[in-house]
């Protein structure tokens, strides 16, 4: 399916509600198979979440995780710490070629039995669960935050704990963060200090509810719409002030674009009421990564030139994002050059209209690129991929005025 999508810019006044966190959710469902006295609320309904809880309880046999990263980092340590499961962990064809060595060799170090049933270093793999006996790590911190995750998560149910030495820079670190504040809600003793991380063993958490806030990333796209609209006042619920996702940084970065952001009991409004934008904007979002499409097409849409840096996670996500968003970008008549870490787009005052914008398998490059429709009407291809992470991002944008027409 694709859509053409067209907006009038007037009436960007909405209340929305956009679901769960799919970080958080891919998180709390594998603590929550390893400790059943949790309870979740506001889950994601994203197709990585839900994948996810499907094959949580599987014990042999081939396991699809189509393109979820978390799902496949978080379900590789998983299997392997569980005794007697015996799983062969697959994926989409770029799945096949997004790298997990780290994270085998990691827990191949406690005792895990994982084999790659093709290329060395990427799935499918096949798992024997053992009990680990081992309770010391090393992992190369600056490829994927994942990895540490994956460990982490699984890091209090072994006997003796887990304690994960870091080599290296340590990349996309609020998502460490993330995972380390979700073990503390459980009342699982856990420290981050330097390149050290420690976990305590624990074998059974009280039972509690944990309440998933809304997903920051995919608010993204309404900064983002509010930001190259005339004027804004969007309400996102389910939202807080004190988010354990990093992507809530993006609040200081659209204040440069005239988006003010305030917090209610639940919910965030973004406001905008002036059409102020800076001449040009230098970032760096290795802690942010997945804001960088959205931020990009922002500064494209705006006519303003952007540096950003810190993107080398890009290369092995959905898709190659930097080579994706060049190709795209540039489709609109911008100029763009990319390294294996940094892009830089050159302000560009003129767009070319009905361009149609390939998305790579990458629901990010869907939703990173609709909000343009408000500056000119453009096509996205194979529109379907936001399910990812956000299935009813096409239902929402109509909400707020977008035409989307099926095409
Ligand atoms: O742990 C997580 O939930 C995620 C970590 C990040 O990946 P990297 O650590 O590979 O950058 C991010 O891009 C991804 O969307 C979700
Ligand atoms: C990179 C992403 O997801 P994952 O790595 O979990 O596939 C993302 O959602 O942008």
């Amino acid at each position: 399916m694709n859509v053409q999508l067209s907006h009038p810019d007037t009436n960007l006044f909405a209340e929305i509600q956009i679901t769960g966190s799919k970080s958080e959710s891919n998180r709390a469902l594998i603590l929550k198979a390893l400790y059943p006295s949790i309870s979740l609320s506001n889950l994601s309904n994203s197709d990585d979440t839900s994948v996810l809880q499907k094959v949580l309880s599987a014990k042999e046999g081939t396991v699809d995780i189509h393109h979820a990263g978390t799902a496949m980092r978080f379900l590789t340590a998983y299997f392997a710490s569980r005794e007697g499961v015996e799983v062969v962990l697959t994926g989409s064809s770029r799945m096949q070629e997004r790298p997990i060595k780290l994270l085998v060799d990691a827990l191949k170090m406690l005792g895990a039995e994982i084999s790659y049933l093709n290329e060395e270093g990427f799935p499918p793999i096949k798992i024997t669960g053992k009990k680990f006996q081992k309770s010391s790590v090393r992992v190369q911190a600056n490829i994927s935050s994942q990895y540490i995750s994956a460990l982490m998560l699984i890091g209090a149910s072994l006997p003796e704990g887990l304690s994960i030495n870091l080599e290296g820079p340590v990349t996309s670190a609020p998502y460490i963060n993330m995972t380390l504040e979700l073990l503390h809600y459980f009342e699982i003793e856990a420290e981050f200090e330097g390149q050290l991380i420690t976990i305590q063993p624990k074998n059974k958490v009280q039972a509690k509810t944990f309440e998933i806030e809304s997903d920051w990333s995919s608010a993204s796209y309404y900064f983002s719409i509010a930001a190259l609209g005339k004027q804004a006042q969007l309400n996102l619920k389910n939202y807080k002030q004190e988010s354990l996702q990093g992507d809530s940084n993006i609040i200081p970065i659209y204040k440069e674009f005239g988006i003010e952001t305030s917090f209610t009991a639940n919910e965030i409004q973004l406001l905008k009421n002036t059409s102020k934008k800076p001449k040009s904007l230098h970032l760096d979002l290795q802690n942010m990564p997945d804001l960088a499409q959205t931020i990009a097409v922002t500064c494209l849409g705006l006519g303003i030139g952007c540096e950003l840096k810190g993107l080398h996670t890009l290369k092995i996500k959905e898709t190659d994002r930097l080579v994706a968003l060049k190709n795209e970008l540039e489709k609109f008549g911008a100029v763009v050059e990319i390294t294996n870490n940094s892009l830089s787009l050159a302000a560009c005052a003129i767009l070319k209209e009905n361009i149609e914008v390939e998305t790579y398998n990458d629901h990010r490059m869907a939703m990173a690129f609709a909000p343009l429709a408000l500056k000119v009407p453009l096509t996205i291809k194979d529109a379907g991929v936001v399910s990812k992470s956000y299935p009813e991002f096409w239902e929402d944008l109509e909400s707020i005025g977008f035409s989307v027409e099926k095409v």
